[in-house]
């Protein structure tokens, strides 16, 4: 038996996906340890990945979209009992890292009625709530013995939380908070699994003590009776109806009419209201931001993983599927032959690998800001809240974007249901909007980069933090790209960094100008919000390329090495090139040096194209969890593609029940009138 790099080659295989495995030059576990960001959790998935095949209690009873929505549902909580009952068995006791792999393979990307539980519910009662408060309801959360939910946005404001409309008043006398929805708007609008799954949620809402308005607070309510999961009294509550995707999860509303529950519900770790009403203050305002800042955190990961799913299917499919030919003597090609799909593919798959190595950076930033925070030191928050305002925003945005080339990619049959793109898509696509619409937060990061140019045009350079420490920077004349023997990405990171700094200083200029004219604050930032976030965006970009060389230096094994330092050079040529406008603006770069970055992107293309298999089998997606008939592993797609259609619920019967009732009759009388 021959020992090839590629793990996922086994006999029986689509011989033309397994001719894409044999030229691979790398170890495809090594890489996994890469991308997983450890061995041991590269090996775990494997094994859990095994665990599950073996039980077909925890396999999907029949493709997904072949299911309504309420049977979906009901597949779902079967499943997520089944895996609740069993955890320990499978994963080791409290790893998210675990866990949210056993759901992506069991689950899937769907949804299920407990996905907010474990991604907002627990986190805010971990950060919010005091020693005592997680005592009674923390312990409870993790044992599964209450449901709950984050339940922020309303009908009528998501992203403006100063204008949230659900109130929590304070009655001195009872020492009750009472939670009131006055309008319509005020409706809780879109908490996942709020409509008809939890039985608790986090609730957001403007506290008032004494008729003075205290902001957005965090309260810990009541929505459903532990027993029999009717609402409760003064609780309007439901599902907010079918959306483009994501339709496992119970998206829900929620109205309040004079709920009352009690003070100690309030979250009270950073901020406390006193029996007698005294508000002891947070040590940072948005310290109670944190669940946002939990998910912005763990997103790019997740998006990551969005991304390489819909290049995993579009680049088995594109080795397995043969039309037209390059060489008119030669036979029918595999259409990753084609130069024009190795480009609509290969740099989507360099930035996958480049969004999942920057979320792992933030991970780490965001464990260290939590243990941080606890003790009280939130020096790192705002540096925390630009990184993952910035990043939320360009990964989910360039994510839909590669998901989109890939169903298109794959041709008609990405269009159908059993290629899974429209679910991925439509799953991915909604991280443009949750967790703060993408416009918004690059807007927020765009505040820390004006301060930042501030520092540097009055002469405070030296006070910049390490991830803006390069605006106070002075860039040389002109690129040296292709101007030195050896171009290195050093001198790549010089040029976005000089693009990133032009753009953002240009943009403060122009903010800080408007405002010398005469220009109200508010006016002159939103006069100048499209530059601004252009420079978020390309900060932004910067630091993906930055955390992608940082791995790339890391990595001691020389195949890893030397097929990662490929896709580091298609990124950063594919990168400049897409960002050329800002290059050539002020001749920073000129148009020869581009045409270098041209051959240079192709050239990558090329050296990449033996490999471009091994790099996506490397993130390990078993079939059960790719849910995609063109992305198979084994390569055998049109049988199954047949087979996918024959088990239509449409193809149950030969006629159906809308031919008898009303097309026949309308032929029947058609041809009668002809008579
Ligand atoms: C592998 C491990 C497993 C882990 C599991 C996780 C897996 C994750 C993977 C995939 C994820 C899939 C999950 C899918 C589920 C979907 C869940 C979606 C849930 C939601 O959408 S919840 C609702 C989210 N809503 C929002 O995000 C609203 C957006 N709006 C805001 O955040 C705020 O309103 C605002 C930030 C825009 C403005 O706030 P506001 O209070 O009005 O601000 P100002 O008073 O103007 O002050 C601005 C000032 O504050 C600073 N700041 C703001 N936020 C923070 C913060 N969080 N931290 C620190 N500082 C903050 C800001 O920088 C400004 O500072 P300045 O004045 O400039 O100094
Ligand atoms: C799949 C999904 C799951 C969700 N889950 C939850 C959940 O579990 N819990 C929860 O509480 N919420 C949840 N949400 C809600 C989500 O967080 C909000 O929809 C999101 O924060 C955007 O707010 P919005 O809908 O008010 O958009 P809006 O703010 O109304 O955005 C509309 C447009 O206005 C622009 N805009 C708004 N304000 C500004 C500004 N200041 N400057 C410039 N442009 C601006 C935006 O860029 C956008 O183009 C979910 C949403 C989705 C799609």
């Amino acid at each position: 038996m021959v020992h090839h790099q590629n793990k996922a080659i086994r006999e029986g295989d689509n011989p033309d996906l397994t001719a894409e495995r044999v030229t691979g030059t790398f170890d495809t576990h090594s890489m996994a340890a890469q991308i997983y960001n450890s061995e041991a959790h590269a090996r775990r998935r494997r094994e859990i990945t095994e665990i599950i095949a073996k039980r077909p209690e925890l396999h999907d009873t029949k493709p997904f979209p072949f299911m309504t929505r309420e049977e979906k549902i009901l597949e779902s909580s079967r499943k997520l009992t089944l895996i609740t009952k069993h955890m320990n068995e499978i994963i080791e006791p409290n790893n998210s890292n675990e866990m949210f792999h056993l759901n992506n393979e069991v689950l899937g990307i769907e949804g299920h009625p407990m996905a907010l539980h474990g991604i907002m519910f627990i986190p805010a009662l971990t950060a919010q709530a005091s020693e005592e408060q997680q005592k009674k309801w923390l312990t409870r959360a993790i044992n599964r013995e209450i449901v709950g939910t984050y339940a922020q946005t309303e009908l009528g404001h998501g992203t403006n939380l100063q204008n949230l409309e659900t109130t929590a008043t304070y009655d001195v006398a009872t020492q009750e908070f009472v939670l009131h929805t006055p309008t319509i708007t005020g409706l809780k609008w879109w908490p996942g699994n709020l409509g008809k799954s939890s039985n608790y949620a986090v609730v957001v809402a403007l506290m008032f003590i004494k008729g003075k308005n205290y902001g957005p607070h965090t309260f810990m309510v009541p929505l459903r009776d532990e027993k029999t999961h009717q609402p409760l009294k003064g609780i309007t509550i439901g599902d907010i109806g079918p959306k483009i995707a994501y339709n496992v999860t119970d998206n829900g509303f929620l109205g309040f009419d004079h709920y009352r529950i009690p003070r100690t519900n309030l979250l009270m770790r950073h901020t406390r209201v006193e029996p007698d009403g005294t508000y002891v203050k947070p040590p940072h305002a948005k310290i109670n931001y944190s669940a946002m800042v939990h998910v912005r955190s763990h997103m790019i990961t997740g998006q990551a993983i969005m991304l390489s799913y819909a290049l995993t299917i579009a680049t088995r499919y594109s080795s397995v599927r043969r039309q037209g030919q390059i060489d008119t003597t030669q036979p029918e090609v595999k259409v990753l032959e084609y130069q024009t799909q190795q480009h609509r593919l290969f740099p989507y798959i360099a930035r996958a690998y480049a969004f999942v190595f920057a979320g792992a950076e933030t991970v780490k930033l965001y464990e260290r800001v939590l243990e941080e925070v606890a003790t009280g030191n939130v020096s790192l928050m705002a540096d925390l809240h630009a990184l993952t305002s910035g990043l939320k925003s360009v990964v989910s945005h360039y994510t839909a974007q590669g998901i989109e080339q890939a169903r298109m990619a794959c041709g008609g049959h990405g269009y159908s249901q059993a290629s899974y793109m429209s679910e991925i898509f439509g799953v991915a696509v909604g991280g443009c909007t949750y967790e703060g619409e993408n416009m918004v937060m690059l807007l927020q990061l765009a505040r820390y980069l004006v301060k930042s140019a501030s520092l540097v045009k009055t002469g405070q350079s030296s006070k910049l933090g390490p991830l803006v420490a390069y605006l106070g920077a002075k860039s040389d004349s002109t690129s040296l790209i292709d101007r030195t023997p050896t171009t290195g990405f050093a001198e790549y990171v010089k040029t976005f960094q000089h693009i990133a700094r032009r753009q953002t200083l240009k943009a403060a200029d122009k903010f800080f100008g408007l405002m010398e004219k005469g220009e109200k604050r508010p006016i002159a930032w939103n006069k100048s919000s499209v530059e601004l976030n252009r420079a978020s965006r390309l900060h932004t970009r910067l630091y993906i390329v930055e955390a992608f060389v940082r791995r790339v230096e890391e990595v001691a094994d020389p195949r890893l090495k030397e097929v990662l330092t490929d896709l580091l050079h298609l990124h950063v040529n594919y990168e400049l090139l897409d960002m050329s406008t800002y290059a050539l603006e002020d001749g920073f770069v000129s148009s020869s040096q581009l045409d270098y970055v041209r051959d240079q992107l192709y050239f990558y293309l090329a050296k990449i194209r033996p490999n471009a298999v091994s790099l996506v089998d490397s993130w390990e997606f078993s079939d059960q969890e790719l849910r995609s008939v063109l992305g198979r592993r084994d390569g055998h797609v049109y049988e199954n593609l047949f087979a996918w259609a024959k088990a239509s619920p449409l193809n149950k019967t030969d006629v159906l029940p809308s031919v008898d009732k009303y097309l026949k009759p309308l032929m029947e009388s058609a041809r009668a009138s002809k008579l």
